[in-house]
C-alpha cells in the first residue's frame, strides 16, 4: 500500500547533513521549505523565519516544528540484487563462484515468473524503504517484463532508483541461466524503451552486464556502444575475489587488466559505478578517476562471501568516487544502516591488520552512505543532502521510540546516535517531498 501524502513543505528543527568540507554537519534550529516538485527551497537558520516568511508567504502556523526527532538525507543503496532478496540471510556457506551457481542463478531463473517477481520485487521495496533507503542501485534479472515490474513497484511506492535488466550470454554452471548474444542487447534495448514510454520521473533505467566472465567481448562491446549512444548510467561487478579475477584474465587475455577490459569495451565512463573493486591496483584505481567510474562498497557481502576487505582510504585517495551498497543477498541485510556499521567494522579490521593504517571514521562513512552514494550514481546535483535546489530525500529519525534497539542516555549527542540506530528509529521517509513511509493502508 504506497504513500501518496504531500509532506508538509515546512519543517523547523535540527538537520543532520554531509558537505565536501564537512562530513557531519549537525544544524539545530533550521528552517527547510521544500517546493511542490519536491525540491528544498530555502534551508536557514530560523531568527531568519519572520523573514523567510514573507519572501516565501507562508503562514507560520504551517512549519511543522520538531521536537526530538531530527532530519537526516536519505540513503543510497549504491548496489543491490532486487531478485536475490528471496535468498536473503541464506545460502552463505560458500565463496562467490559456487555461490553463483547453487543458489544464486537458480533463483533469478524463477524471475520468468511475473506472479513471483511481483511479490518479492513488493517485498524488497518496501523493506529498503522502510531501512531509509530512498534511492537503489538495482540488478533485477535477465527477465525484460519481470524487470519493468521492477520499475512499476518502485514508481508506485515513491522509491528513487536505477534500474538493470541483467545481461549475460555466458553461463557454464547453469546453462539455462543466460542468453543469446544478439538477444541480451535487443531486450536490453526493449527494456530502455518501454520504461521511457511509462515516463516515470524517478526510475531510470542503467545498462548492466552482469561481469565480464559472464559476458562475451561482443556482448561487452554492444552494451558499450548502446549506453554510450544513449547516454545511459552502467553497472556491474569488478575485482570481487581472487579466482573471478584469475577466471577473468583467462577469458580476456589481451587486456591489462579487468578495468581494461570493461574500458576498452566503453562501460567504464562517468555515469558508471562497478561493485566491489576490493583487488584493484593503483594503476586501475588511476583509471577509474581519469574516467570519472564509481564504486560500490559492499562490506556485508564482502565479508559474508569471504571475498576480502576494500581499502577505501585508498580508493578515496585517488579521488574515485565511492558509495556504499548492500549487495542483497551475497549481503545478508537490506538495510543501509547494517552497511555503513560493516563499512566501519572493514575499516577497523584494516587498521588492525596495517598498524598506521589512516581508518575512516564514522562521519566519513555516514558522509560516503548519503552525498558519496549520490555521487556514485551522478545524482549529486539532484539529491544527497540539504543543499538548496537539490529535491527533498530525507529520514525522520527518532531516537526515543518504544521498542528502540538501545537506550538513550542523558548527555548522548546526536553523534552517538548516527552509529547505533536502526530502522525501528526510522518514523518517516520522504523521496522529493512526498512521504513515502509509513506505507498508507489501501
Ligand atoms: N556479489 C555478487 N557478485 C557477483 N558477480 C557476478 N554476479 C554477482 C552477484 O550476483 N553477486
Ligand atoms: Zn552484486
Amino acid at each position: 500500500a504506497p504513500a501518496a501524502q504531500r509532506a508538509p513543505a515546512l519543517f523547523r528543527g535540527t538537520f543532520v547533513h554531509s558537505t565536501q568540507v564537512s562530513p557531519v554537519q549537525i544544524l539545530n534550529d533550521h528552517i527547510l521549505g521544500v517546493d511542490k516538485n519536491g525540491k528544498i527551497v530555502f534551508f536557514e537558520a530560523s531568527d531568519k523565519e519572520e523573514k523567510l516568511s514573507e519572501t516565501w508567504h507562508f503562514n507560520k502556523k504551517d512549519i511543522r516544528v520538531l521536537q526530538k526527532e531530527f532530519f537526516i538525507p536519505g540513503l543510497v543503496d549504491t548496489h543491490i540484487h532486487a531478485s536475490q532478496y528471496s535468498n536473503i540471510g541464506t545460502g552463505l556457506d560458500l565463496t562467490l563462484l559456487p555461490w553463483l551457481t547453487k543458489y544464486t542463478f537458480p533463483v533469478e531463473a524463477k524471475y520468468k515468473d511475473l506472479k513471483f517477481a511481483e511479490d518479492i520485487y513488493t517485498k524488497v521495496v518496501e523493506r529498503t524503504l522502510k531501512n531509509g533507503t530512498t534511492t537503489a542501485c538495482y540488478f533485477a534479472t535477465i527477465h525484460t517484463d519481470a524487470s519493468l515490474k521492477l520499475c512499476d513497484i518502485v514508481d508506485n511506492y515513491g522509491q528513487r532508483a536505477l534500474v538493470g535488466k541483467v545481461c549475460m550470454d555466458i553461463n557454464d554452471t547453469f546453462h539455462k541461466y543466460k542468453e543469446e548474444t544478439s538477444h541480451s542487447l535487443e531486450e536490453t534495448q526493449r527494456f530502455v524503451t518501454e520504461l521511457a514510454k511509462r515516463k516515470y520521473p524517478r526510475v531510470k533505467p542503467i545498462v548492466t552486464p552482469r561481469f565480464a566472465a559472464s559476458c562475451s567481448s561482443e556482448l561487452l562491446k554492444q552494451l558499450g556502444l548502446f549506453a554510450k549512444h544513449n547516454n545511459l548510467h552502467i553497472q556491474s561487478h569488478i575485482s570481487e575475489t581472487r579466482p573471478e579475477l584469475e577466471i577473468t584474465k583467462r577469458l580476456f587475455e589481451k587486456y591489462e587488466n579487468y578495468t581494461d577490459v570493461y574500458y576498452q569495451h566503453n562501460l567504464l565512463t562517468d555515469k558508471t559505478v562497478m561493485a566491489h573493486g576490493v583487488y584493484l591496483s593503483d594503476e586501475e584505481l588511476k583509471v577509474f578517476h581519469r574516467e570519472g567510474a564509481a564504486i560500490s562498497h559492499c562490506p556485508n557481502s564482502n565479508i559474508s562471501l569471504c571475498s576480502g576487505l576494500l581499502d577505501m582510504r585508498n580508493v578515496l585517495k585517488h579521488q574515485v568516487k565511492v558509495g556504499l551498497g548492500t549487495d542483497v543477498s551475497g549481503g545478508y541485510s537490506a538495510s543501509m544502516l547494517d552497511a555503513i556499521r560493516r563499512a566501519i567494522d572493514t575499516t577497523k579490521i584494516l587498521s588492525v591488520q596495517s598498524p598506521g593504517y589512516e581508518k575512516l571514521s564514522y562521519k566519513e562513512i555516514f558522509r560516503i552512505a548519503t552525498l558519496g552514494g549520490s555521487q556514485a550514481l551522478g545524482l549529486d546535483k539532484l539529491i544527497g543532502n540539504f543543499e538548496v535546489g537539490k529535491e527533498f530525500d530525507a529520514l525522520l529519525i527518532n531516537v526515543d521510540v518504544p521498542n528502540s534497539a538501545f537506550e538513550m542516555f542523558p548527555g548522548e549527542t546526536n553523534e552517538v546516535i548516527i552509529q547505533y540506530r536502526d530502522d525501528r528509529n526510522i518514523e518517516e521517509v520522504y523521496v522529493a517531498g512526498k512521504q513515502v513511509v509509513p506505507f498508507l493502508e489501501s
